[in-house]
């Protein structure tokens, strides 16, 4: 059975009676597949799951989406029934911050300020403060976020290293539709037109990662982004696997980030380099 509670008391009342090892997969909402992905990896890997469903206005700028951020509560409780979620919390914004703003947050240091740091402003040190708060809440042993925020992936566990904080950060390959595109909630954001559209970043992607060359990689991938209609490139990267300069040879990321409409999507991919012959 899965139990919804909404408050932090309820929270710690239903945490108690979870015995053994408990997993925490955090969302927004809005769940689909790649959500649902983490929430089975969560299921194989402890004998409890918790899912948060939470829009943390903190990690929202105030141009960006978060009045309109899908909120589909009882399809989410759906979706957490049929993979066996044992506990779902989903509170109030006034149960997470009361008062309002917090006056301590977290600081997100320099891996936070580029990428997508560099294109939303203080959205890393709103992101990890939520989940810094989920995880003392939850009290969880493991916690899964998928590798599709990528940098986010990166900052948490980076968070959890820095502080000390006792729970095991894994990462889940990124769920995709059979055409390339990368599963995500502001999906439901597009116009059949610009879905189409939006399909140039998976397939530039695949593009960059058929290439073991890094200046290859970035040519094959820019070709392709640099042909399509209606896709607005924020950053094309190669990085090394921690967000640094790209190696010359040896495992890297290639990370894309750009707007369709009023969409702004995310996507990457790890490869492989290695030095010309
Ligand atoms: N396609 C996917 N494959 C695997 N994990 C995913 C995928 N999409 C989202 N996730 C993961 O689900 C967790 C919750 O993410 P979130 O609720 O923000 O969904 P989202 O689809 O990323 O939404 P948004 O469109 O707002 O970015 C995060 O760990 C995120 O990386
Ligand atoms: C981790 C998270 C739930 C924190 O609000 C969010 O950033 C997300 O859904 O990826
Ligand atoms: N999916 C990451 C959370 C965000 O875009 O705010």
């Amino acid at each position: 059975m899965t139990e919804l509670v909404h408050t932090r008391a309820e929270l710690e009342a239903a945490r108690k009676a979870l015995p053994g090892t408990v997993a925490v997969v955090m969302t927004m909402g809005a769940l689909h597949e790649g959500h649902r992905e983490l929430m089975r990896t969560a299921r194989s890997n402890a004998d409890h799951v918790i899912v948060t469903i939470f829009v943390n206005p903190l990690q929202f700028g105030p141009n960006e989406d978060y009045d309109r951020y899908p909120r589909t509560l009882d399809a989410d409780l759906e979706a957490c029934r049929a993979e066996g979620v044992d506990l779902v919390f989903a509170p109030a914004r006034e149960e997470m911050y009361p008062g309002g703003q917090p006056s301590v947050t977290l600081e997100a240091g320099p891996l936070g300020t580029i990428l997508e740091g560099a294109s939303r402003p203080g959205h890393f040190a709103g992101m990890l403060t939520v989940v810094c708060k989920l995880l003392l809440l939850t009290r969880a042993h493991l916690a899964f976020f998928g590798e599709k925020d990528y940098q986010q992936l990166a900052l948490i566990t980076r968070m959890v290293r820095d502080l000390d904080i006792a729970v095991d950060i894994r990462g889940v390959p990124t769920v995709r539709e059979p055409d390339g595109l990368a599963l995500s909630s502001r999906n439901r954001y597009l116009s059949a037109e610009q879905r189409a559209a939006a399909l140039a970043l998976s397939r530039a992607l695949r593009a960059g990662a058929a290439h073991t060359e890094a200046e290859a990689a970035l040519a094959a991938a820019t070709a392709i982004l640099a042909n399509s209609t209606g896709v607005q490139l924020d950053y094309l990267a190669l990085t090394d696997p921690e967000l640094g300069p790209a190696p010359a040879h040896g495992p890297a990321r290639l990370l894309v980030a750009a707007r369709v409409g009023n969409t702004r999507l995310i996507d990457n991919v790890p490869l492989q380099l290695e030095i010309a012959a």
